[in-house]
Parts: structure tokens; C-alpha cells; sequence
């Protein structure tokens, strides 16, 4: 399982939680990952943990005043890229300039999806990987795993009724190693999550946790 932990602009210590996923990260099969601010991404990837970035720009070099260039975000040390957070949703032609962007910069790419018909749509774009957050359970601690469990299982038929190699994630609400469980019972190849580690008091703790039962 891939564990992709979003530290949105949580007011947590990226480069300590960075340590944490890159020890843990040692200690089990899965595949951890942290995707730090912008601004943190260098910092983050010296502690050698496997770093992304939270969202790239459909734009090359040139004039683009406050934009993020996905070559700028690979040479601070990211290895991939989010793409149409909820949080920072893009029109689907941006997303589809985004995953481009972030192809021509060698970076991987999961485009995140509110549910399984923008899914299909996201997945028709070659990205890496898609992933179905369904919005309202975002930072509730309730999984959605356990509350939609519909949802990611749709997810999971959308994206290979279009692509089959385009592997498909979910996020919300995830915050323990049961719920990671869940989500790859339901056809999930990995998780996004966000609270239930940028908001821990132990980071590491609550890693361990999450990885526990893999
Ligand atoms: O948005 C998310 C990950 O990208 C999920 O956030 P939470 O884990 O806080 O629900």
C-alpha cells in the first residue's frame, strides 16, 4: 500500500514528520511519502524521505508570477505531484496541463477526484494514479472506508472501466492502520490522509499505527 501523507498548511513541523515517514517508512512494505508546502519541499526531501508536492501549475518557464513550476518543484527534491486537491480544484483542461507538466518534469502524478464520475474523467488523462476523496468526510477522522465504502469501490470500476493501469487511491478521514486495511479490502492501492498525521502529537506514533496491520 501507498500512504501519502498531505500536511496541507497544517501548522505542524514538516521537516520533523518528514523524519518520521522516512524511519517508519524502514520498518514496513508499504510505501510512505510526505507531501510538505511548497515552500518545505527542499527541507523536507534532505531528510530522504519520499517527498511531493501538493499541486503544479499547467505552465512551462516563463512569465507566470506566483505560479508552481513542476520542474522547480523536481529540482527542490519531489519525486510526484498532487493534482486537483479538493482543495485546490483546477478546471479539466488545467488538470490535464498539470499532469502533463509534471510528465515533463519526471514527476508521478495522482489526480484527486471527488467521486467516480470525475474519476473516469481523471483517469482518462494517464495520470499515475487517481484519488477519490469524498470532500465532506476531509478532516472529520471519519474513514472513508467505513462511511462510503460505495464510493471507492465505484472509484476502483471507473478508473478500469477507462484505464487499467491507472492505479486508484482514496483519502478522508483515514487515520489508523484498520482503515488503511479497509480501503485495500476495497480494491484501493493506497491512501491519502492529512490530519491524522500533521495534527498527532506523535507523528511517528501515529504512522506506526497506520502501518501496523500491512
Ligand atoms: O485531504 C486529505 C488528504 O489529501 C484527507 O484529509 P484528512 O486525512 O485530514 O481527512
Amino acid at each position: 500500500m501507498f500512504v501519502l501523507v498531505n500536511l496541507k498548511t497544517y501548522p505542524c513541523d514538516p521537516v520533523a514528520v518528514a523524519e518520521a515517514v522516512r524511519d517508519v517508512n524502514e520498518t514496513t512494505d508499504a510505501r510512505l511519502a510526505v507531501a510538505p508546502q511548497a515552500a518545505h519541499l527542499e527541507r523536507v526531501a534532505e531528510t530522504g524521505a519520499e517527498t511531493w508536492a501538493q499541486h503544479v501549475d499547467p505552465i512551462e518557464h516563463g512569465s507566470n508570477t506566483g505560479h508552481t513550476l513542476a520542474e522547480s518543484v523536481a529540482d527542490a527534491g519531489a519525486v510526484g505531484t498532487l493534482i486537483n486537491h479538493s482543495e485546490q480544484r483546477l478546471k479539466l483542461a488545467d488538470i490535464d496541463g498539470s499532469v502533463r507538466a509534471a510528465e515533463r518534469a519526471g514527476l508521478e502524478t495522482v489526480v484527486c477526484a471527488n467521486n467516480p464520475a470525475q474519476i473516469g474523467a481523471a483517469a482518462a488523462l494517464e495520470p499515475d494514479a487517481v484519488a477519490v476523496e469524498p470532500p465532506e468526510l476531509i478532516g472529520t477522522g471519519t474513514p472513508v472506508s467505513q462511511a462510503d465504502p460505495d464510493i471507492v469501490e465505484d472509484a476502483v470500476d471507473a478508473a478500469e472501466s477507462v484505464d487499467d493501469d491507472v492505479a486508484v487511491l482514496c483519502g478522508a478521514g483515514i487515520s489508523t492502520g484498520d482503515d488503511v486495511v479497509a480501503a485495500g479490502d476495497l480494491g484501493s492501492e493506497g491512501v491519502l490522509l492529512a490530519s491524522g498525521v500533521a495534527k498527532a502529537d506523535d507523528p511517528t506514533a501515529a504512522l506506526e499505527d497506520l502501518v501496523a496491520p500491512l
